[in-house]
């Protein structure tokens, strides 16, 4: 069996704790960069071949919105500049409508936008970012077989197809939405596990540059919202769009024939279709099947003082908030804070990691999937727009009061458990509030005409109160 420490770091760190991070995807390969800051000795195991060097790039969505907690863990890794560089500003909605007509709903305040991001280039960065550290090393064409709680031995077949065991001081999953690493913790007593695929499945497309340019606004995040279901697009750095078409499997299923996908774009989406190109349609709708979206949740994070899962492996969320891998970024950082607070005692790190973190990974789970319906039907609606502007105009009044949840939620590392809350009470507020002025502009209008018509005397409003309500006897 290979003990890594006395494997590949020896004399000189043999005392250091050696960290075994499974997964050198986004969240991985920054961990990574956060424990070796720490000086831990990290290793890498990553199932596939270094993205760096790969001829064709396997993964699930080719951009990525980028937002605070995203951007605020890689600040602590000196990465941000690096990456917001790259990435291309995205200020408002620009909403679709079924004529083509387009409107901005913008995201928070001027100056406050997301980020696309190209989801290969930022792990690669992240790869040559960890890789710098002498007390890194990267493991490509590892994948995790199993583990032992006990032992904490892992198995991995290597390059060679061969099983390796390989032991380490920690061990933490980084493997993604359907984690090797979290396997064992489903035999674990008092673990608790769901996970719940959602009925609608999203396809990629491409909108090429038109004239060399970008074929629509690039400072957008751009949607078609059709109640049901949506199509998104998201800028890329070399003049294209990825758009995302999210729809119930039993729609993408009805559709059969290059024939079948134009009608259905030129019914729903027509404006598209000459920036897609038809023939482009036609092909890329079938290249690849809809791909399925699950959220999962569990509780606790940790086992014992052996294991930690972060990312997508502890909280698979449906992509619809944009904060999967915000989210998982700022794991990285919530544990990093609490490695200080508690002076790197692991036992007693990895509690307090739990206990922090599942609220508030649970309840970001959970705004994502509300964030489908507001992004593919609320947006069509007055009242919604209405609420948008009124909540803004209040923020702009109590700034600390009032917050727009997608301002918390995006523009700030307030606690995504408390951002709810808070949203919650202040929607409740709002909403009163407007009742209360519906009543008293109803009892107003309503004083106005029965004074008019009865060339009533000037009365207090409680006299009036009564007079309505006698009114309303008859
Ligand atoms: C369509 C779509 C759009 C999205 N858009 C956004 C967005 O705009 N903004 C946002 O914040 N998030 C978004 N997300 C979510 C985001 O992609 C994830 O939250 C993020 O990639 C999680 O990173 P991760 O490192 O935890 O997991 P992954 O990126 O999945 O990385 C896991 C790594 O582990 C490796 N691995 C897996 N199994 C093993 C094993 N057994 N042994 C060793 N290695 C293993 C994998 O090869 C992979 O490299 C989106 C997701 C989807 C599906
Ligand atoms: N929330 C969501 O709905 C989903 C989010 N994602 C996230 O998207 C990002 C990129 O994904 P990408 O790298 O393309 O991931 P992939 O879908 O390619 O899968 C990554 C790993 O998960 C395994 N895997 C894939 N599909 C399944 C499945 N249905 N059941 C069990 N294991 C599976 C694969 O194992 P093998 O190589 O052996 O096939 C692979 O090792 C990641 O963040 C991922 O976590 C991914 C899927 C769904
Ligand atoms: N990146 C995404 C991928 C898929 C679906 C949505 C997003 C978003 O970022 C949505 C954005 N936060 C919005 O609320 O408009």
């Amino acid at each position: 069996m290979e003990t890594v420490s006395s494997h590949t770091h020896e004399s000189s760190s043999s005392k250091r704790k050696v960290i075994a991070v499974v997964g050198g995807g986004l969240v991985g390969s920054l961990n990574a960069c956060f424990l070796a800051k720490r000086g831990f000795d990290v290793e890498v195991f990553e199932s596939r071949e270094d993205i760096r060097q790969a001829k064709v790039v396997r993964g699930r969505s080719i951009n990525l919105a980028l937002s605070h907690r995203g951007r605020q863990a890689l600040k602590h890794v000196g990465m941000e500049d690096k990456i917001v560089s790259k990435g291309i500003p995205m200020h408002a909605r620009m909403i679709h409508n079924m004529k083509g007509k387009r409107s901005p709903i913008p995201y928070g305040k001027k100056g406050q936008y997301i980020l696309s991001v190209d989801r290969a280039n930022l792990n690669k960065e992240l790869l040559t970012a960890a890789d710098v550290y002498p007390n890194t090393t990267l493991n490509f064409n590892h994948k995790l077989h199993d583990w032992s709680p006990k032992t904490g031995t892992m198995t991995f077949i290597g390059p060679d197809g061969q099983r390796k065991e390989i032991q380490a001081d920690l061990i933490v999953g980084c493997d993604g939405a359907f984690s090797a690493v979290r396997k064992q913790f489903l035999r674990q007593s008092r673990f608790n596990y769901s996970q719940t695929y959602i009925p609608h499945g999203y396809m990629e497309l491409t909108m090429p540059p038109k004239d060399g340019d970008f074929a629509m606004e690039p400072n957008y995040l751009h949607i078609w919202p059709r109640n049901t279901f949506m199509m998104i697009a998201l800028p890329n750095l070399d003049r294209t769009f990825t758009c995302t078409l999210f729809m119930p499997f039993e729609d993408f299923e009805k559709i059969h024939s290059g024939e079948e996908v134009i009608s259905f774009f030129q019914k729903y989406f027509p404006d598209s279709i000459p920036l897609i190109g038809v023939e482009a349609l036609k092909q890329d709708f079938f290249r690849l099947p809809a791909q399925a979206m699950v959220s999962v949740k569990c509780s606790p994070y940790h086992l014992f003082d052996k294991c930690v899962l972060m990312g997508d492996a502890a909280h698979a969320v449906v992509p619809f908030y944009g904060q999967g891998m915000n989210a998982g970024f700022e794991d990285c950082l919530v544990i990093d804070e609490i490695m200080d607070q508690l002076n790197e005692n692991i036992a007693a790190v990895l509690e307090e990691y739990s206990r922090v973190r599942v609220p508030d990974d649970h309840a970001i789970a959970d705004l994502a999937m509300y964030n489908y319906v507001e992004m593919r039907a609320h947006v069509n609606s007055r009242y919604f727009l209405f609420r948008k502007y009124l909540d803004n105009i209040l923020h702009f009044i109590m700034p600390k009061t009032i917050i727009p949840l997608y301002t918390m939620v995006t523009f700030t590392r307030t606690r995504y458990h408390e951002a709810v809350n808070h949203w919650h009470w202040q929607d409740k507020v709002i909403t009163q509030g407007l009742w209360l002025c519906g009543v008293v502009s109803a009892a107003g209008g309503t004083y106005v005409l029965v004074r008019h018509s009865h060339k009533l005397p000037s009365v207090s409003v409680e006299h009036l109160w009564t007079r309505i309500l006698a009114l309303k006897r008859f």
